[in-house]
């Protein structure tokens, strides 16, 4: 459960009565998220969200994530919008945490991904993406090409305790990403993290986007690409196209994709496969024993970037173009 750091009343009393909000009337801690404690917070004036920020996230990035969240919620996106205190301000600190609390969003994450729920997907992040066009502060991705080496450093003497031959698998596939990886695409703020989990549906509608805390600047298309990755494969492996060509379909709609961004998919695919079970294998070789939040399986990501190897073109995701191979390198 990701409630990392534990709030006694009297703390979170005394935090409380910093803010317009009235009385606390419950708070509970939320067992998912990996990242950051999060809890439930009630007050006399409804439900909210209190957030205790934890080791990955970075406490001088906080202020570009709080304003992006500011940023979009003002463009009509939905999203948790910070609250701020009777000071005017919203970033604050909390058992020797930076904590803010964050307006609540009804809805529920999707356990089951249905085709229609990657259609509404496609639609959200393309608006996200216009929506972050004059968003003035900006992130470098410190998970992009760098990042990944930096990972790969950290784990490679025991990668292959994972499995056999990862190592070698990973050294590989970084060499072919950095000769590879496009330059020049369009470049905005994306979201970096836009799993299941992070994307609220109330019924059949998306009702907002949560967990901004990984955005940064870079490729917009590659926002797709974590997406295709994170919503486009069966629990079996299988990669399935009718739910990446929906996500396409509609996010082009909103805002269409260049010939070189469609073209480059393949290899940010790729990255983003990459970028992920390194985050995810470097957690799995340092969880503390007897932690109470599971580590994501690694290999998830590893039989996907397996998938994005053997692509020869565009059309074996989901479009009919016929298109340069990224395989072969
Ligand atoms: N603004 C919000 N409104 C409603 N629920 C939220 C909100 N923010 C977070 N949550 C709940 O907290 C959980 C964890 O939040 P998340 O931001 O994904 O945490 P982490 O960054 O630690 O992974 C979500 O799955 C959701 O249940
Ligand atoms: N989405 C990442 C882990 C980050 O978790 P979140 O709860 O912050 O979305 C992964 O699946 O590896």
């Amino acid at each position: 459960m990701a409630v990392y750091t534990e709030v006694s009343d009297e703390d979170l009393n005394a935090f409380v009565a910093q803010y317009d909000l009235g009385a606390v009337v419950s708070c509970k801690g939320i067992a998912e998220g990996v990242e950051n404690s999060n809890f439930l917070l009630v007050t006399d004036r409804g439900p909210y969200i209190l957030t205790l920020y934890e080791k990955r996230t970075r406490r001088e990035d906080l202020p570009f994530f709080l304003g992006l969240m500011e940023h979009l919620a003002a463009k009509g996106i939905a999203c948790p919008l910070p609250v701020a205190g009777r000071d005017g301000q919203a970033l604050r600190e909390l058992c020797g945490r930076p904590a803010v609390i964050v307006t609540f969003l009804a809805g529920m994450w999707p356990r089951r991904i249905l085709p229609q729920h990657c259609a509404q997907l496609g639609t959200a992040l393309a608006r996200l993406h216009l929506a972050v066009a004059d968003f003035t502060m900006r992130r470098p991705n410190a998970l992009s090409l760098g990042g990944w080496k930096e990972l790969y450093g950290k784990c490679a003497a025991r990668a292959d305790e994972v499995a056999p031959g990862l190592r070698e698998t990973l050294e590989t596939e970084l060499a072919a990403l950095e000769a590879h990886w496009p330059a020049g695409l369009p470049s905005g703020v994306i979201h970096a993290d836009l799993f299941p989990d992070n994307v609220f549906f109330r019924g059949e509608e998306l009702s907002g986007l949560i967990d901004f805390y990984f955005a940064c600047n870079d490729f917009l298309v590659y926002d797709v690409a974590i997406c295709i990755n994170a919503w486009c494969f069966e629990i079996d492996g299988s990669f399935n196209a009718t739910k990446a060509r929906l996500l396409l379909a509609s996010y082009r709609k909103v805002r269409p994709l260049s010939r070189a961004e469609l073209v480059s998919l393949p290899w940010l695919c790729r990255g983003s496969a990459v970028r992920f079970l390194l985050t995810r294998l470097y957690d799995w070789l340092n969880h503390p024993p007897g932690a109470f939040v599971r580590p994501k399986d690694p290999l998830e990501y590893l039989r996907k970037l397996r998938f994005h190897q053997t692509v020869r073109g565009l059309g074996d995701y989901f479009l009919d173009e016929d298109t340069p191979s990224p395989a072969g390198s």
